[in-house]
């Protein structure tokens, strides 16, 4: 047996083999696979134990590799050589690492042995008549050609660990933002959140020719009821007003606490004379509600600033006239609304 390295026989077996890797491990064309198939040809896979001893059960082998896997398998050919045993006859080895994927991962088999036993005709394409194929897939399963249950099982564990990954992600997310802009003492947004609402509104109005409103809510003698309570007293009323707000502002509105004792409410699409009475509503329901402690009843007022956006405005001027406002209602005596 004569190793080929060169000639013309040489260079027809490449060709044939060559057309034999693109037709079955790229193309999985099952019908042009056989087509290289020589009629009487059988063969064995020693990985599986199978064996071919009739040409019908070679085509069947064929037929259900290529129909098991359709996608291309990837080739690393390590070493191919080609043998002559008699002017008809040529024997191809391979020796090649192969791997199969599917949606989120890949395997590689190595050390796959494929050697052909080719019979060349005086006209036309050498056919295979011969496979010994020795696949590494007896690790997998009798009836697998490739290991795709292995893949999937793989896969899904894959897909658990991305999942859990994603899950734990989005909840120290969720967490991080909470501590960026949500005051702790009350869960209600702080100062950072409602600069941006602020920003896009003032962008908002300027380009749609649109108003907003905003409210400052303060508090009134909040240091008295620290003094006479505590200031854990001082925390419950903060909470409770905060609450009081939230349930009572449109979804689209947005309340912060602006700090200590005030709290902003950003009122889009709301003229002047609506968002005066969102914070009269806000702040009569609050008075009638005196907050309940140990069987006795605190009261407590609001005072409110109210403004709204004008052509030109920037968030500061929009903010000044608030404040200027809420600071009137509380020289007027507490417990009211100004604008
Ligand atoms: N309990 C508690 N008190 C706070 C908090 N933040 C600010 N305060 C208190 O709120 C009080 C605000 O006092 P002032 O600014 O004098 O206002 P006020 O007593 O409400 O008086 P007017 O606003 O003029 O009605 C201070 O005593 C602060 O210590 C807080 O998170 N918890």
């Amino acid at each position: 047996m004569e190793r080929l390295s060169e000639g013309p026989v040489y260079e027809r077996c490449l060709a044939a083999l060559d057309e034999h890797i693109r037709r079955y491990f790229v193309e999985r064309d099952i019908q042009a696979t056989l087509a290289q198939y020589h009629d009487n040809a059988v063969g064995l896979g020693t990985g599986r134990g199978e064996t071919a001893m009739d040409p019908a059960s070679l085509r069947e082998i064929v037929r259900n590799d290529l129909g098991g896997y359709t996608s291309s398998v990837e080739l690393d050919i390590k070493t191919r050589a080609f043998y002559q045993v008699t002017p008809e006859v040529v024997i191809s080895q391979m020796l090649l690492d192969f791997s199969i994927t599917n949606n989120t991962h890949r395997m590689t088999l190595r050390e796959s042995r494929h050697n052909l036993v080719w019979h060349l005709p005086a006209e036309g394409d050498p056919r295979i008549c011969h496979v010994h194929v020795s696949f590494p897939t007896d690790l997998h399963g009798e009836e697998e050609p490739y290991p795709l249950k292995e893949l999937e099982e793989v896969s899904q564990v894959v897909d658990e660990l991305i999942h859990n990954r994603t899950q734990s992600l989005t909840e120290s997310y969720r967490r991080l933002e909470q501590m960026v802009v949500r005051d702790r003492l009350t869960g209600m947004y702080n100062r950072v959140r409602i600069d941006e609402v602020l920003e896009q509104e003032v962008v908002r109005a300027s380009r749609y020719q649109r108003h907003f409103s905003v409210i400052f809510l303060d508090l009134d003698h909040f240091k008295q009821i620290n003094d006479n309570h505590g200031h854990l007293v001082g925390d419950k009323i903060l909470k409770s007003l905060a609450k009081h707000i939230q349930g009572n502002i449109r979804e689209t509105d947005t309340a912060a606490r602006w700090g200590g004792e005030e709290f902003l409410i950003v009122l889009p699409e709301t003229e002047l004379s609506e968002a005066v009475q969102v914070a009269e509503k806000l702040r009569q329901a609050f008075e009638v509600r005196p907050f309940q402690l140990d069987g006795y009843e605190i009261p407590v007022t609001l005072s409110m600033g109210v403004a709204c956006c004008q052509d030109g405005d920037n968030i500061e001027a929009i903010l000044t006239r608030a404040d200027k406002a809420l600071y009137r209602a509380k020289a007027n005596g507490r417990n009211r609304t100004e604008s």
